[in-house]
C-alpha cells in the first residue's frame, strides 16, 4: 500500500488545521494506528503492513531504502521523523530511529573507556520539540519562503510542515506568510542587500497557568522577534513593520478566533554579514513579559537573551543536575544566559550563594524579571555578573563549592581549562588575586572587575556567610558540542586535578547528530590503568577501613 502524501495549500492552513494535524501527530506517537494516516510520509516513501504486524516501509532514495522486519525491531515508525522536508532543510541530519542518535554508541564508548560504565541517555519528546526558532526570510512578498539555509548554499528551504518545530511556530509562520502577502512585505535579498523582513525568531511559552498542566505545552503561545532591515523605529518604511505586528496581532492575538501570539518584537539589523540579530530592539505589541516553568522556578526571558531551544528536555536535565547539588552549597554558574540553571539550584537544593557569570548583558533583565518571582523565603545570596569568564577565571572560582559550566559548541575557554586544571595546587591556601575577596577593602582598578561590579545584581541573603577559602570540589559540565566536550573532557583528566564520575545525555535535538551531554567531574585524579569502578572499589575498602580504625 503506497501511502500519499498530503499536501494542503499553504493558504488553507489555518492554526487550528495545524493544531489537527498536530493532534494526529501526538495520537501516532502513542500508537501504530493512525501511521497509515500520517500526513508526513514523503512522495517517494510507501509504507506496507505486513501480516506479523511490522511494517515495511519502503523507499526509492537509495541513501535510506529500508524495511521494517522483525529482525529490525526498533526500526519503526513510531521513532520515525516522517518528514517531508527532509532531504532538503538542514535541520535534520536523520530520520529513523530518533530516540537513538547514532553518537550514543560513541558517547557510550567514549565514556565506558575513561571509566565511566553507567553512561546514561535520556530521550524525551521525538518531533514538535523545538520551542525557539530562528529562521530566514527570502523569496518574494507573493511567496515567502521561510525556514533554514539548505546544506553548504545560502537557499532557503521552505519548512512549512516542519516537525521540529513545536506546531504553534508552524501556525505562527503560516500567519506569518499571510500578512508578508497581504502587506506586500519584501522579505530579503542577500545579494543585493535590499528587502525589509531579514529573519524571524519564534519562542513559544508553554506556561500558561490558565490551562490545566496538562494542556499546556500543546497550547504553546508564541513571541514573535522580526529582524527589520532597517537602523531603528525611526527609518522611512517602519510603517510596514508596525502593519506586520498589527497583522499578526489581530488574527492570532488575546481577541484573534485562536489565542496563537504571545507578542511581537523588532529587531533592528542592517549589516551585510551573517549575524542574525543587531542590538536595537523594541517590543511592539502584546505582553512583555515572557515567562516558562522550567527547573521548578518561573523563568523570563526577553528575546535577546539566550533561550534552550528543546524546554522540555531542558527541565529534564536540571531535574537530573540538581540531584548533583548538595543542600546549601555554593555555586558558581558561568555562561549563565539569564541563570536559568544558577536561580533553579538556588531554590531547589536551597544555596548558600549563588553567582551567575555572562557575557551577554542583555541578559540581565531576563535575570533581573526572574529574581522577582523567587520565593520569599529564599535565603540565599544571589548575583548575576556581565562578565567575560575567560577573563582571570580563578576570580570566579573562588569560595565556591560547585561550578556549573554550560559554553556554548566550542566549548571551554583555554584560560579556563587552565584554571580548573590549577586548583589541586591552590588546596586550602588563600590566594591573593588582586580582586578577590581578601583584598576587597582595597581600591581595585582593573577595569573588566568594574564592569563586573556596575552591572552586577545582586540579592543579599539575610543569612552571615561565614567567609571561608575554598575552591570548587565539584564541576558540572554541559555541553551541546560533543566534539568540543570530549576534547575538554581530556584536559580536565590529563592532570589529575579532577575525575569524572557520572555522565549523562539527554536528547535535545532529535533528528540530529548532536546531544546535550551533563558530565559530574569531582575533584582528585583517577589512577593510571584503573577503571572508575574499580578505583571505587579500592576508594570504598579505603574509607571502611578507615572506620574500622575510628572505631577502636
Ligand atoms: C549554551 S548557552 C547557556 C546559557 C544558560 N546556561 C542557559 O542554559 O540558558 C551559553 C552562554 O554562554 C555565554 N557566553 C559565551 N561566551 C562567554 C564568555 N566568554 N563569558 C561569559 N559568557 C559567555 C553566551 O552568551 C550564552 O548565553
Amino acid at each position: 500500500m503506497a501511502v500519499a502524501i498530503r499536501c494542503a495549500p499553504l493558504i488553507a492552513l489555518t492554526p487550528s488545521k495545524l493544531r489537527e494535524r498536530s493532534a494526529e501527530r501526538w495520537a501516532m506517537a502513542l500508537t501504530f494506528a493512525c501511521v497509515p494516516s500520517s500526513p508526513s510520509l514523503r512522495s517517494n516513501q510507501t509504507l506496507t503492513p505486513n501480516r506479523d504486524k511490522t511494517l515495511t516501509i519502503t523507499s526509492t532514495s537509495s541513501k535510506d531504502s529500508l524495511s521494517l522486519t522483525k529482525q529490525d525491531p526498533g526500526l519503526s515508525l513510531s521513532t520515525a521523523l516522517q518528514c517531508q522536508h527532509f532531504e532538503m532543510c538542514s535541520g535534520c541530519a536523520h530520520e529513523w530511529r530518533l530516540d537513538q542518535p547514532h553518537i550514543i554508541k560513541e558517547a557510550n564508548n567514549f565514556f565506558s573507556g575513561i571509566g565511566v560504565p553507567d553512561f546514561s541517555f535520556d530521550s524525551g519528546l521525538l518531533w514538535e520539540w523545538r520551542c525557539r526558532a530562528k529562521l530566514a526570510v527570502r523569496g518574494s512578498s507573493n511567496n515567502p519562503l521561510i525556514g533554514l539555509y539548505q546544506e553548504g548554499t545560502h537557499s532557503v528551504a521552505d519548512i512549512p510542515f516542519c516537525q521540529a518545530h513545536h506546531p504553534s511556530i508552524n501556525a505562527a509562520v503560516n500567519l506569518l506568510k499571510q500578512g508578508i502577502a497581504a502587506l506586500s512585505i519584501q522579505p530579503y535579498d542577500e545579494d543585493m542587500g535590499t528587502g525589509e523582513l531579514r529573519y524571524v525568531q519564534m519562542a513559544v511559552t508553554t506556561y500558561n497557568t490558565s490551562l490545566p498542566v496538562g494542556e499546556r505545552y500543546r497550547n504553546g503561545r508564541v513571541q514573535v522577534a522580526l529582524v527589520w532591515n532597517s537602523r531603528s523605529e525611526q527609518s522611512p518604511g517602519v510603517e510596514k513593520l508596525n502593519a506586520l505586528s498589527d497583522f499578526l496581532w489581530s488574527n492570532g492575538g488575546c481577541s484573534a478566533d485562536f489565542h496563537l501570539i504571545h507578542s511581537v518584537w523588532a529587531n533592528f539589523q542592517t549589516s551585510s554579514n551573517n549575524i542574525i540579530f543587531g542590538n536595537r530592539w523594541r517590543h511592539l505589541i502584546g505582553e512583555r513579559d515572557f515567562w516558562e516553568h522550567i527547573g521548578g522556578i518561573d523563568i523570563s526571558l526577553i528575546p535577546s537573551s539566550f533561550g534552550q531551544a528543546n524546554t522540555k528536555a531542558f527541565d529534564s536535565l536540571l531535574q537530573k543536575l540538581q540531584k548533583y547539588i548538595p543542600y546549601g552549597a555554593s555555586v558558581v554558574d558561568l555562561y549563565a544566559g539569564a541563570g536559568v540553571i544558577g536561580l533553579s539550584l538556588a531554590v531547589t537544593r536551597k544555596c548558600r550563594t549563588v553567582k551567575c557569570v555572562e557575557v551577554n548583558k542583555e541578559s540581565k533583565i531576563s535575570f533581573e524579571k526572574s529574581i522577582g518571582r523567587l520565593p520569599k523565603s529564599l535565603d540565599c545570596n544571589i548575583s548575576w555578573h556581565h562578565a567575560d569568564v575567560s577573563v582571570e577565571p580563578l576570580y570566579w572560582l573562588e569560595n565556591a563549592d560547585v561550578v556549573v559550566v554550560d559554553p556554548p559548541r566550542k566549548g571551554l575557554h583555554p584560560s579556563l581549562i587552565e584554571a580548573l586544571g590549577k586548583l589541586s595546587k591552590l588546596g586550602k591556601k588563600s590566594v591573593r588575586m588582586s580582586g578577590s575577596s581578601d583584598l576587597k577593602g582595597k581600591e581595585e582598578k582593573r577595569p573588566w572587575v568594574l564592569r563586573a561590579r556596575e552591572a552586577c545584581v545582586e540579592v543579599e541573603s539575610e543569612t552571615n556567610l561565614d567567609k571561608h577559602q575554598s575552591w570548587p570540589q565539584t564541576l558540572i559540565y554541559i555541553s551541546c558540542g560533543w566534539e568540543n566536550f570530549k576534547e575538554d573532557c581530556r584536559s580536565l583528566l590529563s592532570n589529575n586535578t579532577w575525575r569524572l564520575e557520572k555522565a549523562h545525555a539527554f536528547n535535545f535535538f532529535p533528528g540530529t547528530q548532536s546531544i546535550e551531554v551533563l558530565a559530574v567531574f569531582k575533584r582528585g585524579g583517577q589512577f593510571k590503568g584503573q577503571t572508575g569502578t574499580k578505583k571505587k572499589k579500592k576508594r570504598m575498602s579505603k574509607i571502611t577501613r578507615k572506620a574500622v580504625v575510628n572505631m577502636h
